[in-house]
């Protein structure tokens, strides 16, 4: 593939042309915003000139409520030899295309299992969809031209295709991505009242659960009513969990011993259940998640030290497979947590300990 238009330059659209543009594809940028376009550019993620012929694919990467409409232009005007979108719903837009009339043989639905909570050109990474499950949603009508194009485009930023009907997607999405976004932003929401101490204690488990809460309300609002039903069924069997576990919270504070003990039980099943989900969510590529290690490192809020320790873990020849960064309010230190493989732990404890630096136990 060696010319791509990029319709929408927003998050998604960016990143994907940053990723094309990493692997020498020629990129052509558009957005009904001359400013997205333009500040996509000047992050070297292609042009803003008009290609001057069709371009093998072009990947439409508006709202999903637009992505009809915008195909239906885009066809018109004979951008591309073929057409694929990104949208986070796949039922909707499908129908929207046939009910446009849209040449659908040469298009194909896509979405990439991977974003942020943040939206706009200067929120994009080249390497986002790197390991991460790419849905293309063909139908009897796709054609070959299209498929394929969607697939190189899939395998140029990194990604893992996986095949699937529009509505299997809609409804596999809406356990794995809409219900947990609605919870994160629940949760997040009970901190808007809350009292400023308990604001100040925000530690990581907090951050984890609620980092998606920061997203677009308004793009949101538009994938979540494509896929409404789906998503309160979800959500209707979390409120009955929750009731369960509101139940037991209560018996943990009865007066009667076996209440008490019903209710610790109650807790214990719902927090086993919950371990057994988390070990099902794959490692990158689909591989089964792999269980890391971590070393905690007290680090001394001062420039330069993140560096440093980066720094004498790669001289220990460890490598660190994640690491994130725990910083308490108020507090002169910072929680530096090292994923790294169990074989690593003790020549990276002993020489971290060797070399001066403070571990938590
Ligand atoms: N945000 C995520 O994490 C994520 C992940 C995967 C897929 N998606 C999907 O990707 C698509 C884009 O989402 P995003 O996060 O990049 O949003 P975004 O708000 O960052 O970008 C959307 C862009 O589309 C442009 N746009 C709107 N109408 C247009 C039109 N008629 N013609 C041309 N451009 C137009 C906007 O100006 C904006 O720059 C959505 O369909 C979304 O469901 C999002
Ligand atoms: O990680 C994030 O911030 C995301 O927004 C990612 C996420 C997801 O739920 O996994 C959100 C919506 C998209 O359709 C695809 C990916």
């Amino acid at each position: 593939m060696r010319t791509v238009a990029v319709v929408g330059t927003g998050l998604i659209g960016t990143s994907a042309a940053l990723a094309l543009t990493g692997r020498g594809v020629a990129v052509y940028l558009e957005d009904a915003d001359p400013d997205a376009a333009r500040t996509a550019a000047s992050l070297g993620a292609g042009t803003t000139e008009a290609p001057d012929g069709p371009v093998d694919l072009a990947i439409i990467a508006v709202p999903p409520a637009l992505v009809g409409k915008v195909l239906a232009d885009c066809q018109r005007r004979g951008l591309a030899r073929s057409y694929t979108d990104v949208a986070s719903v796949k039922a909707g837009p499908r129908a929207e295309v046939a009910a446009l009339g849209c040449d659908t043989t040469h298009y194909i639905g896509g979405h990439p299992m991977a974003g942020r909570e943040r939206s706009g050109p200067l929120a994009a990474r080249a390497d986002i969809f790197e390991g991460r499950p790419w849905v293309l949603t063909p139908t009897p009508d796709t054609g070959t031209e299209a498929l394929n194009a969607a697939l190189e485009l899939v395998a140029l930023c990194g990604g893992v295709p996986i095949v699937m009907d529009a509505a299997a997607h809609d409804r596999a999405v809406a356990l794995v991505s809409h219900a947990p976004q609605l919870l994160s932003s629940i949760i997040a929401a009970r901190l808007e009242q809350a009292d400023e101490t308990a604001v100040r204690l925000c530690g990581q488990g907090v951050r984890d659960v609620t980092r998606i809460a920061a997203s677009d309300p308004l793009l949101w609002g538009d994938i979540l009513s494509a896929n409404a039903a789906a998503v309160a069924d979800i959500l209707q069997e979390v409120a009955a969990d929750l009731g369960s576990t509101v139940t037991a919270l209560r018996a943990l504070q009865a007066a009667d011993e076996g209440e008490r003990r019903a209710g610790a039980a109650g807790i214990e099943a719902v927090m086993r259940r919950g371990n057994t989900g988390q070990a099902r969510i794959p490692g990158k590529h689909g591989a089964p998640p792999t269980r890391y290690e971590t070393v905690t490192v007290v680090l001394g809020d001062q420039p330069g030290e993140l560096g440093r320790l980066f720094g004498e873990v790669g001289q220990l020849g460890v490598n660190i497979e994640d690491v994130t960064i725990e910083h308490s309010t108020g507090q002169q230190v910072g929680h530096v947590h090292l994923d790294v493989a169990a074989s690593a732990v003790r020549p990276l404890v002993g020489g971290l300990r060797d070399r001066g630096w403070a571990l938590r136990d």
